[in-house]
Parts: C-alpha cells; structure tokens; sequence
C-alpha cells in the first residue's frame, strides 16, 4: 500500500513513482531494506526453531502450542505481526501423531490448508484496506494478525496431548485415556502397544541431535534438509509474498495487482483441498511428481510471457491483455500445482517419516531449513528479479526437475504406514536398506514393530 511505502521505505516509494515507462522495470522494487521487513520474521523463526524441539519434547505438543500461541498474541499485540515457529515445529507432529494412519495424510494437509486460507483472507483484507481514503489501511492488515492468535489459543485449549508425546514423558496412563478419547473405542491395546514399544525404543537413543547425525539416520537427515530446502526453491514465496510487487513490475495497476494476489492466492487455498481429499489414495509420490511437472511447465511459460514483452532491458512498451490474462492464468496453475504437492506434502512427509526417537529434532531441522530459505529467498527477490529478469522463472524451474528427481530416487511411499512401523519403510527401501539395517542390528535394538 503506498501510505505504508510511503512511511516506512520513503526511498522505495519515490524510485517507483519517478520511474519512467522506458526505464527498466525489473528494478523498480529492489531495495534490500524493504525485502528484510518480510525476511527478518523468518530469521526470527529460525532462532526460535533450534530451542523448539526441547520445549516441544520436554513439555509436549499441547503445552508447546498454547504457549506458542500466547506468545503469538503478544507479538501481534506488539507490532502487528508474529510468526510462531513452535507452532511449525509441533503442529504437523501433532496431527502425525494422532491422527488414525488411513486419513493422516489427509488430516496433516489441513495443516497447509489453514496457511494458505491464512494466506487468501490476508490478500483480501489487503486489498479491502488499500480501498481506505484515510490511508491507514495497513495498521488493520498488520493489526488484525490477532485475531488467528485468539482462535488458536481457544482451540488448543481443547486439544489433548499427543499419546506419543505423554508416552514419552513417562505418563502411559494417561495416554492411554487420550487414545481412547482420540479414537472413540475402547479397542486401542494393539496401538498402545506399538506406541509403546515406539517409545521404549526411542529411549534408548539419549540424545537425538547427535544421534541425527550417525549413519543410520542419515536418510531421515537427507529428507529433513532436502525437503525444507527444495520446497522453497519451488520459488511459491516469491509470489506469496511478493505478488502485488511482482505484477506491479509487470504493468499491472496497484488495484489489479492486490486484485491479482486475491485470486492466485484463491488457487492456492483450492488447490490444497485437492491434496486432501487424494493424499491417502494416490500417495505421496505421485503428488510430489505430478505438482512438479505442473509447475516446471507453468514456470517456463510465465518466464516465455515475461521475456518476450519485457526482454533484458525491462522495457515492455504497451502491454496487451493477453499478456496479463497468461501470467495471472499460468500463476494460478503453478500455484495449484505447489499447493496440491509441495506445499502441505513440505510438513507432512518429514513428520510422519521420522523415528519418534529423533522425531522433534528432525523436524527441527526441517523448520530451521525451511526458514534458512525462506528467508533467503524472501530478501534477495526483488535483486534477483532485478539481475535475472524473466530468466528468475528459468531458475525455479530448473530446482523443480531437480527435486523432482530427488523424489522419483529416494522418497519411500508412506501412505498408509502406521507411524509407529515407519522404520520399516527405510529398511525396504532399495537404496537406503542396508545401513538403516545393519545399523539397526549392530545396535540389537528389539523391533517393536509388527508387519506393515
Ligand atoms: O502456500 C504458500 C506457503 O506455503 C509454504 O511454502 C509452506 O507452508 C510457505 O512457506 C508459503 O508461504
């Protein structure tokens, strides 16, 4: 919004209202102070996830994520904005953990459903307060951040810890109670079981940073980096926070660029129902695939639609219209492509693929990963756009036909594994098999798991 340019990045404002038509477009935003404002949450958030796994293991899921949302409350009171990380660290455990194995995929996605619908009403009510005369949209769209804090401490409140989790804390009657309650039948004694034997396995490995680090976690630690980093590397960022930014660059007025960011963020949100209702039926696998052609083939069209009205100089002339029906159009498919695989399959997968001895700490590092680049990602946009052009979209496209290798060798399908047998999982993986488990055997750690 411009009063919010206008008061805060002075400079930025006045770069984009002197620029001329004939000057470069693609720099119109780069400003590395006006990136941080958005980049610095994320540096924030990865502070905050290397302390998480120990308050999450320590004082369990619930606990964690009512005073995460306490704290988010006061950030939000304080400058209108906070993200929690503690929330990203035990949430998708949580709904791992809990959840019956047939649907997990399914109830994890909502996880990524609720960002995304954030996402959308963000865009929305961006849009409704540019409208303001006064100018002072902006402190509703910053302000409003407490309203989602409110509704997660109400609902937490409700939520009962996770078996696992109380299991691990030494409180196995009660968690018994809650898988009772969870599960609606009093027919819980074979998980309980396994949960149990999960845990007791899970005890003997004392401290799980290090343990990430032998070998035979060495492919939960692949997966903890990988997914993280190749999930931001799918560029989705650049359009989620930068959209209005984006299209303004590319013609496009300041109604119809917060207009713009209002519909692709509508794909975004649709899209990611679509994986909730396919997750269980079609696998993880297929979905990371299919998502990433879709997205590499919508990256190289956009960047075609880019290149050849703006070409290297950033000098687009007059721009027809279906200039700006293609890369509004193709953003959309791109984004539902993202939202149906990458996008919730970025949570789920790393917190249903991990030991629960390793568990808090592996997603940790997925967190901290995620954050690493997405914050990266997020501060160096507008000088990539400014450098690279059109040939940015050429990037991210490339990264996809990489992940998407890296998915179709390595990813084990871990549709519907009981999350106590996952280790099963990498022991019949054809590459990872061996030192999973004859590590596993030098350590003549009991299986306590049954067949899949
Ligand atoms: O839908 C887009 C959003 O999804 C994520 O990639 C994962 O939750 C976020 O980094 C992004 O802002």
């Amino acid at each position: 919004m411009d009063p919010f340019l206008k008061k805060f990045f002075p400079d930025v404002y006045a770069k984009e209202h002197n620029i001329k038509p004939t000057d470069n477009q693609y720099c119109k935003f780069d400003s590395q102070v006006l990136t941080l404002f958005t980049s610095s949450l994320y540096l924030a958030a990865l502070v905050d996830s290397i302390f998480a796994s120990k308050v999450t293991r320590a004082f369990g899921r619930h606990l964690t994520m009512i005073s995460a949302s306490v704290l988010f409350l006061a950030g939000a009171a304080l400058n209108g904005f906070a993200q929690q990380v503690l929330m990203l660290i035990s949430v998708p455990i949580y709904v791992s953990e809990v959840a019956p194995y047939k649907y997990r995929g399914a109830l994890n996605m909502l996880f990524q459903l609720a960002i995304t619908i954030g996402i959308f009403v963000a865009n929305i009510l961006n849009y409704l307060f540019a409208k303001m005369e006064n100018g002072e949209g902006w402190h509703y769209s910053l302000g409003l951040a407490r309203v989602p804090a409110i509704m997660i401490i109400i609902g937490a409140m409700f939520l009962p810890d996770s078996p696992n989790s109380l299991i691990e804390r030494g409180q196995a009657e009660k968690a018994k109670e809650e898988l009772i309650k969870i599960r609606g039948t009093n027919d819980v004694d074979e998980e309980f079981k396994d949960l149990v034997a999960a845990s007791e396995a899970s005890k003997q490995v004392k401290h799980p940073w290090s343990s990430l680090l032998k070998s035979e976690y060495r492919p939960h630690l692949t997966m903890a980096i990988a997914i993280p980093f190749f999930q931001q590397l799918t560029g989705m960022n650049v359009i989620t926070f930068y959209a209005p930014v984006l299209f303004k660059t590319i013609g496009f007025g300041g109604t119809a660029s917060l207009m713009s960011a209002m519909i692709t963020g509508d794909c975004n949100a649709l899209a990611t129902l679509v994986s909730i209702f396919t997750v269980d039926k079609v696998g993880r696998r297929k979905l990371f695939l299919e998502g990433g052609a879709q997205m590499f083939i919508c990256q190289l069209v956009i960047a075609a639609a880019i290149g050849s009205k703006f070409g290297t100089d950033g000098n687009p002339g007059v721009l027809p219209k279906w200039f700006a029906l293609t890369v509004v159009v193709f953003i959309c498919i791109y984004m539902a492509g993202f939202a149906w695989s990458w996008g919730p399959l970025g949570w789920l997968v790393p917190s249903e693929i991990f030991p629960l001895e390793v568990r808090s700490a592996a997603q940790s590092v997925n967190v901290s990963v995620n954050m690493i680049f997405t914050f990266a990602i997020a501060q160096v946009f507008t000088a990539m756009l400014c450098h690279m052009k059109f040939g940015l979209f050429i990037f991210f496209a490339f990264f996809v036909i990489v992940m998407s290798i890296f998915i179709y060798k390595f990813l084990p399908e871990t549709k519907s594994v009981p999350i106590e047998e996952i280790s099963l999982v990498w022991e019949n993986h054809p590459y990872y098999n061996e030192f999973v488990k004859s590590s596993a055997q030098k350590k003549k750690i009991a299986a306590p798991y049954s067949q899949v």
